[in-house]
């Protein structure tokens, strides 16, 4: 129990990384508040919480668009009022609509910097507000991805909102490492997730993706949970402004 009698809160934990992220929180002693976007996803977060609820932890949910700056502020405020504090923050609600550079529809430039990078940037704030007053430190995760690291043709709006929020938890590490806020990123790699369902459809492109993988497989959301509830916990009490690759090897595989 790495998380026993902490609040931990979390954006994007319908389903994916921050489903499997949040479960596995719980599962090591965290009360969870868990933000949603709100658009159908309703059965899940049920079940979610059902899951959670069993596990004997505390659990509360708010939906709202993570692109809205007062989101995170809401999330936060619900976690002060439903679980007592916040100890624990993960930003990690994104999108990623695969689409060619040269004609980049604007609106699909600015909702995908807007969620991944605007929203994570006014939550984190909102985060390290409740923690400063609390007076107690806390920890702050961004799920940012291999993707801050290397490029992608199909993903030149997203990789930078990526390596923004790499660049943002080094800054914030800095800002907030005298209140005892510690701020690392997550670089999962290629995760099989709903976010490119459609993407590794094609037999090919999974098969490139698969076999620049050391480890021989893609990876999956429950891949992800050992290494956020490490940086979350107190084992990981002088770690701050790191990042961790989560990603089978891939990023190192040049030949
Ligand atoms: N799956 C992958 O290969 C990788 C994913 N990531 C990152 O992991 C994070 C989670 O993605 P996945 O679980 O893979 O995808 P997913 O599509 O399964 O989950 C995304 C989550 O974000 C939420 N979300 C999306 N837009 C939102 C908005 N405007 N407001 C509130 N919530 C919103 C969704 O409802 C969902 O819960 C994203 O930030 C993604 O960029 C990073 C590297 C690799
Ligand atoms: C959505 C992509 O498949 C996924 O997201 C990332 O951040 C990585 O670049 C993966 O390719």
């Amino acid at each position: 129990m790495l998380l026993a009698g902490k609040r931990v809160v979390i954006t994007g934990a319908s389903r994916g990384i921050g489903r499997a992220i949040a479960l596995g929180c719980a599962r090591h002693g965290a009360d969870v508040m868990l933000g949603h976007s709100g658009r159908s996803n309703e059965d899940d977060i049920l079940t979610l919480r059902q899951q959670i609820e069993v596990l004997g932890r505390k659990v509360a949910d708010l939906a709202g668009d993570i692109g809205d700056p007062d989101t995170g502020a809401a999330l936060i405020a619900g976690a002060v009022e439903q679980l007592g504090g916040v100890d624990v923050f993960i930003s990690n609600a994104g999108i990623c609509p695969f689409h060619a550079f040269l004609d980049m529809p604007r609106e699909t430039y600015y909702r995908t910097v807007n969620t991944n990078l605007n929203g994570a940037y006014f939550a984190v704030q909102a985060a390290a507000r409740q923690m400063q007053q609390q007076g107690e430190g806390g920890a702050i995760i961004a799920v940012s991805s291999i993707s801050a690291l290397v490029g992608g043709a199909m993903q030149t709006h997203y990789t930078p909102t990526k390596a923004g929020l790499l660049s943002l938890m080094q800054s914030c590490a800095i800002a907030l490492g005298p209140l005892g806020i510690r701020c690392n990123a997550l670089l999962p790699g290629t995760i099989e997730t709903d976010i490119n369902r459609q993407d590794l459809a094609d037999p090919h492109k999974r098969s490139y993706m698969q076999n620049r993988i050391p480890l021989g497989r893609l990876g999956q959301p429950e891949d992800l949970v050992g290494p956020a509830v490490f940086l979350a916990s107190d084992l990981a009490r002088y770690v701050t402004g790191a990042s961790l690759l989560v990603d089978g090897g891939m990023y190192v595989n040049l030949q």
